[in-house]
């Protein structure tokens, strides 16, 4: 993608659907003031009242995706799309759909992202020629966000970072732009938990258009801890200041860490876990992805995991190390090494500790990764870890797929999805982590590597940890206990408590009268 201003070759756009259903817009004041969240909430709540919803956001920064259950109309392999869409489709009990969250941005440097369209790699991009480039993703968007309408009876919109960035409004697709285009009721999502929630209301009714401002239908408080009688003086102040009117105040959800986080943001969050039993150490990668493969194992309470962030060793009394996937497999070999916890691993595995890499993890374990496009940063290669005898070269087709087989050697079933353009050969590969057998009677394929003293091991399925029996199979095999979590129920626990918590703050019957 060197000329911005090139067309961009995209599949034919759909003859425009009758827009069926009604929709609602949640903008917020700034990236993180809980909008995935209050969607995945109202998704669920609306779907409980009977309605067909669907959510819709054009634009996600993230690299925690999902593998859609489609492609685009031209293409024979399924999409990605962010995680977040992913869980508020699974809030509408749908299965999730590239049009959901049409363009997919996956950091890769501090400055630059692969852009993925309608569910498929369209290249690498630095911002600024994004930025030059966005303008002509409009007619995508809209075309999936009809698609989306055209299935349901309402579509819960959710914008992207901050509503008022506006010098970036001619080439804006994602907030005010796409208000206008779909002509959608707004409503602002203020968060009071970081503070000056009042100044950022104001701040952007101030920064706002008149027209803008008239889209505005009302705005909310958000992730709200303490005694409302003292806060509510406050909303006269904002709903007097800019005339909209103050919908509610969302209390504080104490359940949000058990559904899965969209940004490595929520890292930050202070570990869970009972501080005994098996311990987990996983590096806190630069462009770390798919994260929330770890998430089930944080939820067992014999389990301790720990995110080791830059400039923090990895504890010597660690018993697993697990290498989590990235978009930048080779950038982040060289944060391993910058970081000293290349020495910190080889050390555990002398110990007699062991070693999971999951993905880019994976990659990693093996002697080297070459990258000859230059896909994930400057052409060339980097030497891994060396703890696995296999090399992976990065490119081709990205490889998307949903995988629900049973592991011969354990017996076990496994769940979970690969998402990756790395190719991995070598001998390691002679001693496969698992023998997947799709039940159909061919032969069972590979998967992975083990080392020849069974310490390290790796593959390139996310989510693995995520299905019950494999999870409880490898605790007890690590002498750890396994609690019998039913993980999906917990999920499942959350988003209703998410919805529950929804409808005892808000009034959604208002809210539902907005939509349009
Ligand atoms: N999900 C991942 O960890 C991706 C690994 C690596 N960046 C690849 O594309 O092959």
């Amino acid at each position: 993608m060197t000329d911005p201003t090139a067309p961009i070759d995209f599949p034919a756009l759909s003859p425009k659907a009758p827009r069926r259903a009604k929709a609602l817009m949640i903008q917020g004041t700034s990236s993180d003031v809980g909008k995935s969240l209050l969607v995945a909430g109202l998704c669920r709540a609306y779907t409980r009242r009977g309605l067909s919803v669907r959510p819709f956001k054009a634009q996600n920064m993230s690299n925690n995706a999902a593998v859609a259950a489609d492609g685009d109309d031209d293409s024979t392999t399924k999409g990605e799309i962010g995680r977040a869409q992913a869980l508020q489709a699974r809030a509408c009990k749908v299965a999730p759909s590239i049009h959901m969250n049409p363009v997919l941005l996956k950091p890769q440097t501090l400055i630059g992202a692969q852009v993925v369209l309608r569910g498929r790699v369209l290249g690498n991009c630095p911002a600024r020629q994004y930025h030059l480039m966005k303008p002509q993703l409009m007619p995508a968007v809209m075309d999936s966000f009809n698609r989306t309408a055209a299935l349901a009876d309402l579509v819960i919109v959710e914008g992207a970072g901050s509503n008022a960035e506006v010098y970036l409004r001619a080439s804006d697709i994602t907030n005010m732009k796409l208000a206008e285009n779909a002509d959608l009721p707004v409503v602002v999502v203020g968060d009071i938990d970081r503070g000056g929630a009042l100044a950022a209301i104001v701040g952007t009714h101030a920064l706002l258009t008149e027209d803008e401002r008239a889209r505005v239908v009302g705005y909310i408080i958000n992730k709200f801890r303490g005694d409302l009688s003292l806060f509510e003086p406050a909303c006269a102040v904002m709903t007097e200041r800019t005339g909209w009117p103050w919908l509610g105040v969302v209390r504080w959800f104490e359940s949000a860490d058990r559904l899965p986080a969209e940004d490595a943001l929520a890292l930050e969050r202070p570990a869970e876990g009972s501080g005994k039993g098996l311990r987990v150490a996983v590096p806190q990668l630069s462009r770390v992805a798919n994260f929330d493969d770890i998430d089930p194992l944080a939820a067992e309470p014999g389990v301790e995991v720990r995110w080791i962030r830059p400039g923090h060793p990895i504890p010597a009394e660690t018993d697993v190390v697990i290498l989590p996937g990235s978009k930048v497999t080779r950038a982040d070999l060289d944060v391993l090494r910058r970081e000293g916890w290349d020495i910190d691993i080889l050390a555990h595995v002398r110990r007699g500790g062991r070693v999971v890499g999951l993905c880019a993890g994976f990659q990693m374990l093996g002697k080297v990764v070459r990258d000859p496009e230059g896909i994930e940063g400057p052409p060339g290669e980097t030497a891994g870890l060396g703890l696995l005898d296999i090399e992976t070269v990065i490119g081709g087709e990205k490889r998307l797929v949903d995988i629900a087989v049973t592991d011969q050697r354990s017996g076990q079933p496994i769940r979970g999805y690969e998402m990756h353009m790395g190719r991995t050969t070598g001998p390691g590969l002679e001693r496969p982590w698992f023998l997947l057998d799709d039940g159909a009677g061919g032969p069972a394929r590979r998967e992975g590597a083990v080392s020849a003293d069974g310490l390290v091991s790796g593959a390139y399925i996310h989510g693995l940890f995520g299905g019950d029996d494999f999870r409880s199979h490898w605790l007890t095999g690590l002498g750890a206990a396994a609690s019998g979590l039913d993980f999906e129920a917990r999920t499942e626990t959350a988003l209703e408590a998410l919805a529950d918590h929804l409808e005892a703050n808000l009034d959604l019957d208002a809210l539902l009268a907005f939509a349009r």
